[in-house]
């Protein structure tokens, strides 16, 4: 790989792939491979950096709005936590298949070279079909091997990964991969080239090893699949994470990992409780957990309630009983607490949430949404039972930051901000420069300075708050953090380090000669405040 001898020079290579312990079958034999640190690394650098995912495919909502070749998501936050896309960047229907969309020329260029010429023509007549993404992507990765654009090595590698058909022919999960199949092969024009089950096998593959293409501040765009990428393995406490700078990827570190560890990443959230977690991955590819978290089982900090289930109150002892005889909740198993009648009311209770949830995150209308996520909040708050860092409460207020920023909500959104960055995230993710942490507190600091250039901060700020001094705190945080958790280079880093700059000069021609000793100063006591209003929302 090119790209891998840029990085360490005079160091060993970055990383291997060998047979992984974690992979057993019931045997206990070692069943798959998975990808070691080949020398030390420190947390906060980078394993492997790429060019770009072999494969990446759009989810449907972003094909309208985001470059199919370097994904730059066009859509502006009206907070401006999106900094790192080019101002005024638009994209463009390519003529020709009228699906995908292109930022500039040198982007359309490029994604015709690396194969779309051989998929364009044939994707035109079926312009206004909404095809799934995993099947954009099986198509790609079929058309560019039928001519020759897919490296050896890279096929070899990719065909490697395992396609676990026999769990789907299990689960009863095949005849839908057959069906999809059948259309991947013929919208891309490749029967001539690949057998029925050879391209069954590829469209499962793509569907239990990809991972979510996101950007730089994680929001999802859609898949990617990658034969490196795809070789790492998961743990719900992981010692890496993937993260996107443009269309190049990254694994960094977020532990210190000796060489010869392997490199773990998790494939869902990992905040969820232990039943939950092993739930999901045993449906979305098929494996029961056993890192070293999953194997403390449900006695860490994200299965802890506020109180023991028999303390419920009976209010909602009531409403549990009622819905586990209304609803099926049989197969319930995510949301499994234990044996007792008070444990099986508890997790109808969670049920409920984490159906509120799933629902909301359904909705594309905000309001609607807001409606939604309040009801869920309400929910886990008013039931007693529920600590602010247990999911899907706090999975809640990151969505309800979102909305109402959307509606242009912005008092609501900063108060959740700093509840949040109070209660939540130093709970949630302990590494101070956890992608995540660094992320959200972006979102909190660009909200606060719009805050702060609204006459009166929109009636929020109270005698002796300033908000652009808190903003400029938040922002100096990012600004240190970021370099670790996204690596100096990046254009997320980049554009918090250029919003610094920009922030310091407007605080100097403000606060005149002494502004830097004003500054540091105050700081502190703004700091104060700012947790204070941490406590502004009840729940
Ligand atoms: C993206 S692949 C990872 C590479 C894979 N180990 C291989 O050799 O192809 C995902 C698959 O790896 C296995 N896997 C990943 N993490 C695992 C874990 N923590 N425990 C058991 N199996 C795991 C599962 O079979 C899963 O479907």
């Amino acid at each position: 790989m090119e790209e891998e001898s840029k990085y360490h020079s005079g160091l060993s290579f970055p990383f291997y792939i060998a047979r992984s312990e974690i992979c057993v079958n019931a045997a206990g034999e070692c069943i798959g491979d998975g990808i070691f640190a080949g020398h030390d690394f420190d947390a906060g650098e980078h394993i492997i950096a790429m060019k770009r995912p072999l494969v990446v495919s759009l989810s449907t909502e972003r094909l309208v709005d985001t470059c199919a070749n370097c994904f730059a998501w066009t859509e502006g936050t009206s907070i401006g936590s999106r900094l790192y896309v080019p101002e005024g960047i638009k994209v463009q229907t390519c003529a020709g298949c009228k699906r995908f969309r292109y930022c500039s020329k040198q982007c359309q260029k490029e994604a015709w070279n690396r194969g779309h010429k051989h998929e364009c023509k044939n994707l035109r007549p079926i312009s206004n079909r909404e095809i799934p993404k995993a099947v954009l992507a099986a198509m790609e990765i079929l058309i560019r091997q039928k001519h020759g654009l897919i490296r050896d090595k890279d096929w070899e590698m990719l065909c490697r990964l395992d396609t676990h058909i026999d769990d789907f022919k299990r689960n009863g999960k095949y005849a839908e991969i057959e069906l999809m199949a059948m259309g991947t092969s013929q919208f891309s024009w490749t029967q001539d080239t690949f057998s029925k089950d050879f391209v069954a096998g590829m469209y499962a593959r793509v569907l239990t090893n990809s991972l979510t293409l996101i950007t730089p501040t994680f929001d999802p765009l859609g898949i990617m699949i990658d034969p490196t990428l795809g070789h790492i393995n998961h743990s719900c406490d992981p010692n890496a994470y993937i993260v996107l700078d443009g269309p190049e990827p990254a694994i960094r570190t977020l532990k210190p990992i000796n060489k010869d560890e392997e490199v773990y990443i998790s494939y869902i959230d990992p905040t969820n409780p232990y039943a939950r977690r092993q739930s999901e991955l045993k449906a979305r590819w098929s494996f029961t957990c056993k890192c070293t978290k999953c194997q403390k089982g449900a006695t860490l900090d994200e299965d802890k309630w506020l109180i023991r289930s028999e303390k419920m109150a009976q209010k909602y002892k009531d409403l549990a009983d009622a819905m586990i005889e209304l609803e099926d909740l049989g197969d319930n198993e995510a949301n499994y607490v234990g044996e007792s009648e008070d444990e099986k009311r508890l997790a109808a209770i969670q049920w409920k949430a984490f159906d509120m949830y799933e629902d909301e995150q359904q909705t594309v209308d905000p309001q609607e949404a807001i409606k939604k996520i309040e009801d869920g909040m309400r929910w886990c708050y008013q039931s007693g039972l529920w600590p602010i860092n247990r999911q899907p409460y706090a999975a809640f207020r990151d969505d309800i930051i979102v909305n109402m920023s959307s509606v242009g909500n912005y008092p609501i959104a900063f108060a959740q901000c700093a509840k949040r960055y109070k209660y939540i995230l130093p709970k949630l993710y302990p590494e101070i420069a956890h992608p995540l942490r660094v992320v959200q507190t972006w979102q909190t600091a660009m909200l606060t300075l719009y805050l702060a250039s609204e006459e009166g901060a929109m009636g929020i700020a109270q005698a002796g708050v300033d908000m652009s001094l808190i903003a400029y705190m938040l922002v100096i945080e990012v600004k240190f953090m970021s370099r670790l958790s996204h690596g100096a280079n990046s254009r997320f880093a980049k554009s918090v380090s250029k919003k610094f700059d920009e922030m310091t000069a407007e605080l100097h021609a403000k606060l005149g000669p002494n502004a830097e000793d004003l500054m540091s100063n105050a700081i502190p006591r703004q700091r104060e405040l700012f947790m204070e209003m941490g406590d502004w929302l009840q729940y």
